[in-house]
C-alpha cells in the first residue's frame, strides 16, 4: 500500500514556481529520503503533503486522504518535525511533552510511554534548554510521535547534530519504520541518504531522480576514476575542463574524476600523464551532476 501517492504537485510564491510538477510515491513502512540543494522546494513539498499548504496544481492522497479536501484528517495522522522545531527551554522534557499531550488531548500514559520508547525516562526532569543538540532532536521526535502518527515527515531533523547523535537518531528511525511507520525525511547528508530505503532528488522544484541509492547511481551513467597524486591542486587544474571530464574533486591526496563518457575520460587522464584506476561513483558525485544539469536546463 502506498502511504504517499501524489501527482503533479506545483506551487508558486508570487511569480516564482518553487515546486514544479512533482509526483511522489512512498510505500508503507518505507524510509524515503528527500534530497536536493537549498531552496529546491523540499519543505514546500512536505507542507503540501501534510495538509499545511494547498498546491496550485496537482492532486493525490496521503494515508488514503485527499490532499486537497481532507487536510484535517492528514494533519491528525502525520507527525511533522519542522526544520526549526521549538519547545519551552525552561520546562523539563516531561513538562514539554505534557504540554504537547494536552494539545492533542492525549492521556498521561502517552507521555510516559513515549519517554520510555525514546530512552528519555532518566532525563525526564532535565530542562529542555540544557539538552545537547542530539537530545533536543530526540525530544522533538518524541513530541511528533506521541500521538501515534502513521507517517512521519522529518525536515532536516539532524542538521548541526554530531555524528554519534545522528547515528542514534537514525537507529531510532529504522526502529520506528520496522514497526510499520512510514518516514519521509529531508537531509543534506550523504550518509543519511544511504540509510534510506529509497531516495528522491529534487532540484529547482523538479524531481530529477528517484529509486534506491544503487538505482540512482546506475541511472546517472557516470564513470569515476581515482588519481593518486602528491600534487592534487596542479593535476585538478590540469584536468578541470578537459574534454570528457565533468567533475574533479580532491579527497586528500586522491582526486575523484567523473564523466559520462569513459573513453573520453580515460583519454583526458592519459593526456594528463597521471596514474589512475576505475572507482565507484558516489552518491555525492551523482547529486552534483544532477544539480549542474538542472542548472543548465534553467539557463
Ligand atoms: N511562504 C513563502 N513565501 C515566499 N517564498 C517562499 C515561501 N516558502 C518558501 N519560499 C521560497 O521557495 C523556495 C523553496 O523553499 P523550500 O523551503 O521549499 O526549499 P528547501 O528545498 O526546503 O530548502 P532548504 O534545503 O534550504 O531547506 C525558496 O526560494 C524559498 O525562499
Amino acid at each position: 500500500m502506498n502511504v504517499i501517492e501524489v501527482q503533479g504537485l506545483t506551487k508558486s510564491f508570487g511569480t516564482r514556481k518553487v515546486v514544479d510538477d512533482v509526483s511522489l510515491t512512498v510505500e508503507k513502512g518505507e524510509i524515503a529520503g528527500f534530497l536536493g540543494p537549498n531552496g529546491s522546494g523540499k519543505t514546500t513539498c512536505i507542507r503540501m503533503m501534510c495538509g499545511l499548504l494547498t498546491p496550485d496544481a496537482g492532486h493525490g492522497r496521503v494515508l488514503g486522504h485527499d490532499i486537497l479536501r481532507e487536510q484535517r484528517q492528514i494533519k491528525l495522522q502525520v507527525g511533522y518535525m519542522t526544520q526549526k522545531f521549538s519547545f519551552y527551554e525552561d520546562l523539563s522534557i516531561r513538562e514539554n511533552l505534557n504540554f504537547v499531550a494536552g494539545l492533542y488531548g492525549l492521556p498521561p500514559d502517552a507521555v510516559r510511554d513515549t519517554l520510555e520508547d525514546l530512552g528519555l525516562t532518566s532525563r525526564r526532569d532535565q530542562l529542555a534548554g540544557s539538552l545537547s543538540g542530539g537530545w533536543k532532536q530526540r525530544l522533538a521526535l518524541a513530541a511528533c510521535i506521541m500521538h501515534k502518527p502513521q507517517l512521519l515527515m522529518l525536515d532536516e531533523p539532524t542538521a548541526g547534530v554530531d555524528p554519534k547523535a545522528r547515528r542514534e537518531f537514525w537507529d531510532e528511525i529504522h526502529e520506528l519504520s520496522a514497526r510499520g511507520l512510514t518516514v519521509l525525511v529531508s537531509t543534506h547528508y550523504m550518509d543519511e541518504a544511504e540509510r534510506c530505503h529509497r531516495i528522491n532528488y529534487i532540484a529547482y522544484g523538479r524531481l530529477v531522480a528517484h529509486g534506491t541509492v544503487g538505482q540512482v547511481i546506475r541511472d546517472a551513467g557516470l564513470a569515476t576514476y581515482t588519481v593518486e597524486t602528491d600534487r592534487p591542486g596542479l593535476v585538478a587544474r590540469q584536468l578541470a575542463g578537459a574534454p570528457g571530464v565533468d567533475q574533479v574533486a580532491p579527497f586528500g591526496t586522491t582526486l575523484h574524476v567523473t564523466g559520462t563518457d569513459p573513453a573520453a575520460l580515460e583519454a583526458a587522464l592519459r593526456e594528463a600523464g597521471v596514474a589512475w584506476q576505475p572507482s565507484e561513483t558516489s552518491l555525492e558525485d551523482v547529486f552534483i551532476r544532477l544539480m549542474e544539469q538542472s542548472q543548465d536546463n534553467m539557463t
